[in-house]
């Protein structure tokens, strides 16, 4: 297992948002979380991910405890990718720009072979100002992987997107949990999780 949770808990000043996870995720599964608006689904990712600390339980990441990671900033830059709803894309530099401000040490070669394999080769050198939300979703990815992170989160990434753009989005998570990568994603769109391995319901803060 990549990630494994047993019985945490989850409460925001006393209200509780999530209650006795547990979860056993394989590497390079891909998984979709789905449930309505206020069900728990950003709580969940942001814990599974470290972005916050859960109140209770425990959670492990290939078998060590979350609590006894020591240099939690590393542990994200080696381990971890995001991605968002929103881009959070610099416009006023170029997307290989803003790769390399993710990873410094990233060549230009590196760069050009992440934006191949996302069908995206002709976008280096523009700015996220002069491309399609679509196409600044996927240098965003691009963003997220230049780290080669063993677990790529994504918070609702096609929430801006249209269907076609969404699908392709989630086509080609399916293409990087096949080379390994575990893809966890929250999602509204109920069809669009059918294209990954295993749907996780959350309803009221508990898994269905
Ligand atoms: N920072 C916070 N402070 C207080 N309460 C919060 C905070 N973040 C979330 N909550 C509450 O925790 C519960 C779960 O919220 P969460 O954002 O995880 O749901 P969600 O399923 O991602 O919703 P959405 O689909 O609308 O993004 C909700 O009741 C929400 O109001």
């Amino acid at each position: 297992m990549i990630i494994e949770a047993k019985n945490f808990s989850h409460d925001y000043n006393g209200d509780l948002a999530l209650k006795n996870i547990n979860l056993s995720i394989k590497k390079g599964e891909f998984i979709s979380i789905i449930g309505e608006s206020g069900s728990g689904k950003t709580t969940l990712l942001s814990i599974l991910s470290t972005l916050l600390k859960e109140k209770s339980g425990e959670l492990f990441f290939e078998n060590k405890k979350y609590r006894e990671i020591k240099n939690i900033d590393k542990f994200r830059k080696d381990n971890i990718g995001f991605i968002f709803q929103f881009h959070y894309l610099i416009n006023y530099l170029t997307n290989a720009e803003n790769i390399k401000i993710a990873n410094e040490k990233a060549s230009d070669k590196e760069i050009s072979e992440l934006f191949n394999l996302l069908d995206i080769r002709e976008l280096l050198n523009k700015f996220p100002n002069e491309i399609s939300g679509g196409q600044r979703q996927r240098v965003a990815i691009a963003r997220a992987l230049i780290n080669k992170p063993k677990v790529l989160f994504a918070d609702e990434p096609t929430g801006n997107l249209d269907s076609k753009n969404s699908l392709n989005v989630f086509k080609l998570f399916q293409e990087l949990s096949k080379e390994g990568i575990t893809v966890i994603v929250a999602t509204h769109d109920k069809s669009l999780a059918q294209l990954s391995n295993r749907i996780i319901e959350v309803k009221d803060g508990q898994i269905q």
